[in-house]
């Protein structure tokens, strides 16, 4: 079992890596592919081509970063576990609202995570909260916008803006998908200053010394 974590920047990817001393690179590899969902598509599925090409295939591939996180469910500096990867904008706008490409009839913008890799992380981390993680094109930063997030996906505990484009990738693949988020900031009116950056790459070092050891066991 050959596992590679996907991040946005290297900041994220760095402090994940900090967390796995000892951890073997071929069983667990971190690589950063850039910000936003077209960015982690087509990074992740670089990625996972080149390896398939030199014949050590991944066979698991796991989304990880900071994100923001609805503010009644998850705290600054908490780690959130995906059941579901979400990519909440894909689908039509209309007078009567939003409708989601599932009920559009040509696709789905849900991607439910692997039962085992979910069941590994949910026991490795056994602070993180369990939901709906939501990928996003354009970072949620009104009352209004959170609310409208939030009436169209109220299973949702937090946003980012990757997990569904690595999710299209481990599809396209074959393999296995998860995504772990460590909060950074609250959804809501955008306000730099409360955002908790460091904590967040802290989160992300423990969860990744917390799980990485159980890889490939
Ligand atoms: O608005 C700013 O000033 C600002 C400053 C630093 C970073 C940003 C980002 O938009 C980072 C996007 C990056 O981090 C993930 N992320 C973190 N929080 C959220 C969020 O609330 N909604 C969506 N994405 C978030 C995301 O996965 C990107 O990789 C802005």
């Amino acid at each position: 079992m050959t596992t590679l974590v996907v991040t946005a920047v290297e900041a994220e990817a760095d402090a994940f890596r900090a967390g796995l001393s000892g951890i073997d690179p071929e069983l667990l590899t971190v690589a950063a592919v850039g910000v936003g969902p077209a960015a982690a598509a087509a990074g992740t599925a670089r990625l996972l081509a080149l390896a398939e090409g030199r014949g050590s295939a991944y066979t698991r591939v796991v989304s990880v970063g900071i994100g923001g996180g609805f503010a009644d469910r998850t705290e600054l500096g908490g780690l959130v576990v995906a059941a579901r990867s979400i990519i909440a904008d894909l689908g039509a706008d209309a007078p009567d609202g939003f409708i989601p490409i599932d009920e559009l009839g040509f696709g789905s913008a849900i991607t439910t995570a692997d039962a085992a890799l979910l069941a590994e992380l949910v026991a490795a981390l056994p602070g993180a909260e369990i939901g709906d993680i939501l990928t996003v094109s354009t970072v949620t930063g009104t009352a209004a916008g959170t609310a409208e997030v939030r009436r169209r996906w109220p299973d949702a505990v937090a946003e980012a803006m990757e997990g569904g484009g690595v999710a299209a990738a481990a599809a396209g693949a074959g393999i296995a998908f998860g995504e772990l988020r460590a909060i950074s900031n609250a959804i809501g009116p955008r306000d730099r200053g409360s955002w908790r950056i460091g904590a967040a790459l802290s989160a992300l070092t423990s969860a990744a010394a917390g799980w990485g050891h159980t890889v490939g066991r």
